[in-house]
């Protein structure tokens, strides 16, 4: 057996092993650098796609791709789904870093046409042609999921979050959200307009049911046997598999639900957050507080909002925070688009 999949990846030598047929007869073949597809022997169960390293030091979702992949290798694993692995942003894995110039999770939905040419707008262009590749491969009617598998900057009241993307319009699905339980993770952000990240891209374009999980805090390689996410791996491992969990009805009592309220936009150089370093994700804030204050105007705590994902150091134009508040599940409707 050759060398894994992700040293060979992360050595930049060539993958050509992960070309051919696996174990139990089904077919891996890369779809271009960093994605890999597997076609089952028999008529796939679902469609999956599971993405690690759109941010390049998010370590710990990558080490757990990796751990897939070799099971399929070794045919510990036998695939009766469709899967595409993607390892997100290749050259910001090497070099251990979040990104290199740009991030590409604010470049989908064609955002990479928007700012200047360069290596992460060609990647974040390259993913979403893998996507495309991979969904019009898909057999009509067969489920289609995506989990893109991140960790945080800082340290979270709750360790482990799903962030579901907007459903342009549709509700939320509580049977979905019930999946993400089994996979031991009980808060759930709700995103309440589109944004320019990779699942909201499956979603909207696609129609898979997307989510971005947040699995503790990035740490380097080998760093990570603080966050426990030996549920989720075998949520995935069984559909890969071919196989869903048996789930209970959603119970609201069982899940932490957020609703994002707004996006904290840095609009200048100005910008200032006036928040700790190391305060957590989900830390509530007083209403009335300004936890942002930019060239011009000032962002007030309205009742009951925490905040999640502060950053003062991203680029003018992005998001340095996102302000939510507690929610139930909703079944509204309004549709909109990226
Ligand atoms: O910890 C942080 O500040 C960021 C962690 C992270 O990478 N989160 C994703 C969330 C994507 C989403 O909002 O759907 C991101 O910022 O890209
Ligand atoms: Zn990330």
């Amino acid at each position: 057996m050759p060398t894994s999949f992700l040293q060979a990846l992360l050595d930049n030598t060539p993958l050509d092993f992960m070309d051919g047929p696996l174990p139990d007869g089904s077919q891996g073949q890369m779809l271009g650098e960093g994605a890999w597809l597997v076609e089952p022997v028999r008529s796939p169960v679902m469609n999956l796609v599971i993405s690690c390293g759109i941010h390049g030091n998010e370590t710990a979702p990558i080490e757990l791709v990796g751990r897939l992949i070799e099971a399929i290798r070794t045919g510990i694993l036998c695939p009766q789904s469709r899967v595409l692995f993607v390892m997100g942003n290749l050259d910001a894995m090497r070099a251990g870093k979040r990104y290199l110039v740009e991030d590409i999770n604010r470049l989908f939905c064609g955002k990479h046409g928007e700012v200047a040419m360069g290596a992460e707008p060609a990647r974040a262009a390259a993913l979403e042609q893998v996507l495309q590749q991979f969904f019009a491969g898909a057999e009509p009617h067969t489920p289609r999921w995506h989990f893109d598998l991140h960790t945080a900057i800082r340290g979270s009241y709750y360790e482990k979050f799903a962030i579901y993307p907007f459903v342009d319009g549709l509700p939320h699905d509580p049977q979905a959200v019930a999946l993400l339980g089994a996979c031991d993770i009980q808060t759930m952000l709700l995103h309440s307009k589109p944004s320019p990240t990779f699942s909201y891209h499956a979603s909207h374009h696609f129609g898979a049911k997307a989510f971005t999980l947040e699995l503790g805090k990035a740490r380097p390689f080998g760093q990570n046997a603080g966050v426990d996410v030996s549920a989720l791996e075998r949520v995935l491992a069984g559909m890969i598999a071919g196989v869903l969990p048996a789930l209970p009805d959603y119970d609201p009592a069982a899940f932490r639900i957020f609703e994002a309220t707004r996006d904290v936009i840095k609009t200048s150089a100005q910008f200032k957050l006036n928040l700790a370093p190391d305060v957590q994700n989900f830390t509530p804030l007083e209403a009335g507080y300004v936890v942002a204050e930019d060239a011009g105007h000032r962002v007030v705590v309205q009742p009951g909002e925490h905040i999640i994902f502060p950053n003062p150091d991203v680029k003018v134009g992005l998001r340095a925070g996102i302000l939510v508040a507690p929610a139930q599940l909703k079944t509204k409707s309004g549709a909109n688009a990226c």
